[in-house]
């Protein structure tokens, strides 16, 4: 199976987590883009969704899927989203798609955090992908100077306007062994709007596709 198909198959497993009449909490990317597909063919049984990006949204209303506003919905049992990177603590890096923010707004809110991965997003410690951080625009040089300071070398997306109207710094080179610390820590300098460390509230299952299947953890 190539990672598309690892992709798919940990995407529809996710299915079975969403209860009937219910609304269910959407990510951001290509393995979500599998799951909104696997969503349009029960969409009978679903009240609608709440989304993370302008992406998912325009991909759920295409299939017939009503986008609800995350202020005009009180409780959401589940989130499903993908990750850049996850270890066995369930910790992850996300935001690969710069979404990380309403991500990380939309899984606060959540009871369940499902996480959808293929196996090659499972690390034992998180950084090698670099660790996306939302910044305001007029703070991007100084956040950037306080990353280096962490010890990161942060690297600015050039050309990515968040759905918020705001920038991504990239950070490389982070050996990150304390993540809940580490992001706690970005998100104190003025100007970081959030950054991509879910660490603080990690996923609670894991859905990890192999050539052996899928398995949960
Ligand atoms: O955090 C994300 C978007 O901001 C995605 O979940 C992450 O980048 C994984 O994407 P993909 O499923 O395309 O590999």
């Amino acid at each position: 199976m190539n990672q598309n198909e690892l992709k798919k198959a940990a995407a529809l497993a996710a299915l079975d987590f969403i209860d009937d009449d219910s609304i269910v909490g959407v990510g951001t990317g290509s393995t979500v883009g599998y799951f909104i597909e696997g969503l349009a063919s029960i969409k009978h049984k679903l009240q609608g969704a709440v989304s993370s990006s302008e992406d998912s949204s325009n991909k759920l209303r295409a299939l017939g899927i009503e986008v609800f506003d995350l202020n005009s919905v009180d409780n959401l049992d589940l989130y499903v989203d993908g990750a850049d990177e996850i270890t066995v603590h369930k910790h992850m890096i996300k935001g690969g798609g710069a979404a990380l923010t309403r991500e990380k707004i939309v899984a606060a809110v959540a009871k369940t955090f499902v996480c959808i991965v293929d196996g090659s997003k499972q690390v034992d410690v998180l950084g090698s992908f670099p660790l996306p951080v939302e910044v305001i625009p007029m703070a991007r040089s100084y956040v950037a100077r306080e990353l280096v300071k962490l010890g990161g070398d942060p690297v600015w997306r050039q050309g990515v306007v968040t759905d918020n109207g705001n920038v991504i710094l990239d950070v490389h080179n982070l050996e990150i062994l304390n993540p809940v610390e580490l992001e706690a820590k970005i998100n104190q300098i003025v100007g970081v709007v959030t950054n991509g460390l879910f660490a603080k509230r990690g996923a609670d299952i894991v859905l990890v596709a192999s050539e052996s299947g899928v398995k949960q953890l």
